[in-house]
């Protein structure tokens, strides 16, 4: 059974419609990410979920219990979902173990019990030695695991997480993303975690929802995300996807097509469904691009406009084509050397058809 299961979800605030027809069916104990651009949609999708908006058209079940539809909605406190924000939402004036206990403590639970499920919790998040301390003593990553505490406390089975690590620098956000993979290992909740940080979401997550203006574009897991997008948005979002247009596309069987990209002609994956085409979009990654010998075809005369170094290799920014107009991107491996102006031959070694809309999947 799904833990979250949305079907045809609408949402506005006033004129403005902020969630269009989203569907998602999330496995009990599954780690989905939410991924998209500012103002897509995210927060307002994971407060639908969790109760703190009423919905306009469209169903969500937990558990396969009804929770919200435009005429049902039950309360917060009664979906049983815990919710982390990215301020944390403590009280600042109780210590950690009272923060921890305090929805056990409206909820009536006995004192006892209560002392009980918060030593637990806190040992879970490794905070054992914190329980008297206040917020205001304890770092942002500390913060953070104390409202897991409290989402742990509860026994929710499900957890909403929006943006847990914004306010974090990058070295604890990567200690805390490890924290976040245990914690979803121990509890087998299913998590719900919304981020616009892409590496977080694909390092984390078993799938994940790529918003794009308040529909879900994608909802695959992160190599299939990466490896076959299923628009141009998701391809341009993930891993720093690079889309052109490629003419002649025709299927060769096996999952591949020829085409021809900037003169050449080269070959490619697609989806199993792909048809002729007279013209179509590619994506492929800075990775797949490789550096060739002056006259070895098939590949691209481009020239360089700019090059990084990046530690373990040099970013190298091209201009391809006919009419040196085509944008691309390569990793060179470390020590190397690329000058602007320098002409170079590319050859790509992976590239990827992007489905026209009629062969996308639906969640
Ligand atoms: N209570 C509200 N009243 C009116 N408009 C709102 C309200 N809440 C959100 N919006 C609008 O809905 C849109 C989506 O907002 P939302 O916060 O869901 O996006 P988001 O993807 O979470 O963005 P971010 O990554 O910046 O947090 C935005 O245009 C926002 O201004």
């Amino acid at each position: 059974m799904s833990a979250i299961d949305i079907a045809c979800l609408d949402k506005s605030f006033g004129q403005t419609q902020v969630l269009h027809q989203v569907a998602l069916s999330i496995g009990s104990g599954e780690f989905v990410s939410v991924l998209g651009p500012s103002g897509c949609g995210k927060t307002t999708l994971l407060r639908c979920i969790a109760g703190f908006e009423r919905i306009d058209s469209g169903r969500i079940s937990v558990d396969g219990h009804l929770v919200s539809s435009p005429d049902h909605h039950l309360p917060p406190e009664q979906r049983g979902i815990g919710v982390v924000f990215q301020n944390y939402a403590l009280w600042p004036h109780m210590t950690v173990a009272q923060n921890v206990a305090y929805g056990l403590k409206i909820a009536g639970m006995p004192r006892r019990e209560r002392e009980a499920r918060t030593a637990h919790a806190l040992d879970l998040v490794e905070l054992g030695g914190f329980a008297g301390r206040r917020p205001a003593d304890l770092s942002g990553g500390q913060r953070q695991r104390v409202a897991l505490a409290r989402c742990l406390a509860m026994e929710s089975r499900i957890v909403l997480l929006d943006e847990p690590l914004a306010n974090l620098d990058v070295h604890l956000r990567g200690a805390l993303e490890a924290e976040f993979a245990n914690f979803h290992a121990r509890s087998g909740a299913t998590m719900f975690y919304i981020t616009h940080d892409q590496a977080e979401a694909l390092a984390l997550a078993d799938r994940v929802a790529v918003m794009d203006h308040g529909c879900i574009v994608q909802f695959d897991r992160p190599d299939a995300l990466f490896r076959q997008p299923a628009t141009e948005t998701v391809a341009g979002f993930i891993g720093e996807g690079r889309v052109i247009e490629a003419e002649h596309i025709q299927p060769i069987g096996n999952g591949h097509a020829s085409a021809s990209l900037l003169g050449q002609s080269v070959r490619l994956r697609c989806a199993p469904d792909q048809r002729g085409q007279r013209s179509g979009k590619i994506s492929f990654h800075p990775g797949d691009l490789e550096l060739l010998a002056e006259d070895a075809a098939p590949g691209f005369d481009a020239h360089v406009t700019r090059a990084t170094y990046r530690g373990a290799y040099l970013r190298a920014e091209l201009m391809a084509g006919p009419s040196g107009s085509v944008p691309l991107s390569l990793n060179v491996a470390a020590p190397a050397s690329l000058t602007p102006g320098q002409r170079v031959r590319v050859g790509l070694r992976d590239g990827w058809v992007i489905p026209v809309p009629a062969a996308r999947a639906q969640f």
